[in-house]
């Protein structure tokens, strides 16, 4: 198993560049189920693990794809399935987003019951919910959801009362395909809803508000192919904002659109970092102590649980006493542990952690328990004293392209270590080059 060594003391400079977002990806890849004619030419797509399952469960419906230089083509005129295996949907949650597009286009589709995972139970319920609203019958059964419909779904008045990044992009799929109108009330806003209404739109859909808590989607006869460059990611982008501040260093975070950051660009502020919004990206720097701030995680355009860990680790070298409540997740403190391992002071109480700034970390074996709770030790191992080992990277490389290498480049004493081979010695330029082959042929 792969682990990522670290060795503390290096301020990182330099200019980095944000990949495709994994969470805009990730849905829009399943969107392309609902082109019955035509290619979708998706530019920006990152290398991804979670890509390369996404793209295995289409391809096992049938469905041919294409993957070069971050361009992946899909084409799903011919569909020859209508299941999710247990197998793949396990590897990703994000794989019951194909559900919403199936049932719309071939009224029925069979998705293995996503199950809860590291951050908590994760229900499904708004999702179900809402094709029930649409007219779709729900049976569970031997760990497998099934929905069906008679003819096509209808569009219905849909308020969720939770408002799910997951289950407002699954309805609006569905919806897209469906006859009548439906209407998405506390819909979430994030950023990568508002890229997927697009790429729908450029598919044919007629979607209207995605990005506010009312989405208006007037269903569509037919949808097909069409092009679409994918957005930077914002929580990659904020992970390499927290690597210049943790390390007192000065980075150009290329690509990153300041007004997906709002929320971390504030907390950085509040902690006295320097944080220069510009037309093409975000340059953080950070030349004094920092302050302990409080932060709560909330759904955009509240601070990101997904941005919660990376946090907590600068958290720990602030000067003073912070707490982190987490609101979004039940069980997103799984990184306190491996932490206190690298001799961080944290107290959980409830739904915050109470963060004790100034401890002098020191390097340690640590575990990545979720993707972001990778990076974020990692960003720990940046500031620490000695060497930091940290292991599980299948966690890391669910969303992060070329992360160490990407550190290497701004000036971080890191590696990525196999056992077998002892050291992989990456040159980045190598590194940088494509390094994903899905088994497309
Ligand atoms: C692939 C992807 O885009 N993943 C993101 C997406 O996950 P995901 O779409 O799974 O997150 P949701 O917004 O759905 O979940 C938010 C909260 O709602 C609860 N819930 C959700 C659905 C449901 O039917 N019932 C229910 O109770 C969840 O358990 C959780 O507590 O948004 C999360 C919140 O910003 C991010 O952390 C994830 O990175
Ligand atoms: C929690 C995350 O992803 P997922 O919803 O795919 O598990 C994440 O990206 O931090």
């Amino acid at each position: 198993m792969d682990k990522i060594i670290v060795r503390g003391g290096k301020a990182l400079s330099g200019n980095v560049k944000v990949s495709g977002a994994k969470n805009a990806v990730l849905p829009i890849i399943a969107a392309s189920i609902l082109a019955e004619e035509g290619t979708c030419v998706i530019s920006d797509v990152p290398a991804l693990d979670d890509v390369r399952t996404i793209c295995d469960l289409l391809k096992s419906m049938g469905i041919s794809l294409t993957y070069d230089h971050e361009v992946l083509t899909v084409n799903a005129a011919k569909l020859t399935s209508v299941e999710a295996s247990y197998e793949l949907v396990r590897k990703m949650r994000a794989s019951f987003l194909v559900m919403g597009p199936l049932l719309a286009r071939q009224g029925r589709a069979r998705v293995a019951l996503p199950g809860g995972c590291a951050i908590g139970t994760r229900p499904i319920d708004q999702h179900l919910k809402g094709f029930e609203a649409m007219g779709a019958k729900i049976e569970i059964g031997q760990g497998y959801i099934e929905a069906s419909v008679e003819g096509r779904l209808k569009g219905a008045k849909i308020y969720l009362d939770i408002a799910s990044v997951g289950a407002t992009e699954n309805i609006m799929m569905a919806a897209a395909l469906a006859e009548g109108t439906t209407v998405i009330e506390n819909a979430a806003e994030e950023p990568e809803i508002v890229d997927l209404a697009n790429f729908l739109n450029r598919m044919g859909a007629k979607i209207r508000g995605a990005g506010t808590g009312s989405i208006r989607i007037e269903g569509v006869d037919k949808m097909t192919g069409c092009t679409h460059c994918v957005i930077p990611d914002r929580i990659e982008a904020g992970t390499f904002m927290v690597a210049a501040a943790i390390t007192g260093g000065d980075v150009f975070v290329e690509g990153a659109i300041c007004d997906h950051l709002k929320s971390v660009t504030a907390k950085l502020r509040e902690m006295g970092v320097e944080v220069d919004e510009q037309e093409n990206g975000i340059r953080v720097r950070r030349t004094g102590a920092l302050k302990a701030v409080d932060l709560k995680t909330l759904p955009y355009p509240g601070f990101p649980t997904d941005m919660q860990s990376q946090m907590m680790a600068l958290l720990l070298v602030s000067e003073g006493t912070s707490i982190v409540t987490e609101t979004v997740f039940e069980n997103r403190f799984m990184h306190v542990e491996e932490f206190r391992r690298m001799n961080a002071n944290i107290k959980i109480e409830g739904r915050s952690a109470i963060v004790e700034g100034g401890s002098k970390l020191t390097g340690s074996k640590v575990a990545a328990t979720d993707l972001r709770a990778g990076a974020a030790l990692v960003l720990a191992g940046l500031v620490s004293d000695g060497e930091t080992e940290v292991s599980a990277l299948h966690h890391i490389d669910r969303g992060y392209v070329n992360f160490t290498e990407k550190l290497l480049a701004l000036g971080a004493d890191v590696e990525r270590v196999t056992p077998e081979s002892k050291t992989r010695e990456v040159s980045v330029s190598e590194s940088m080059k494509v390094s994903f082959s899905p088994n497309f042929a």
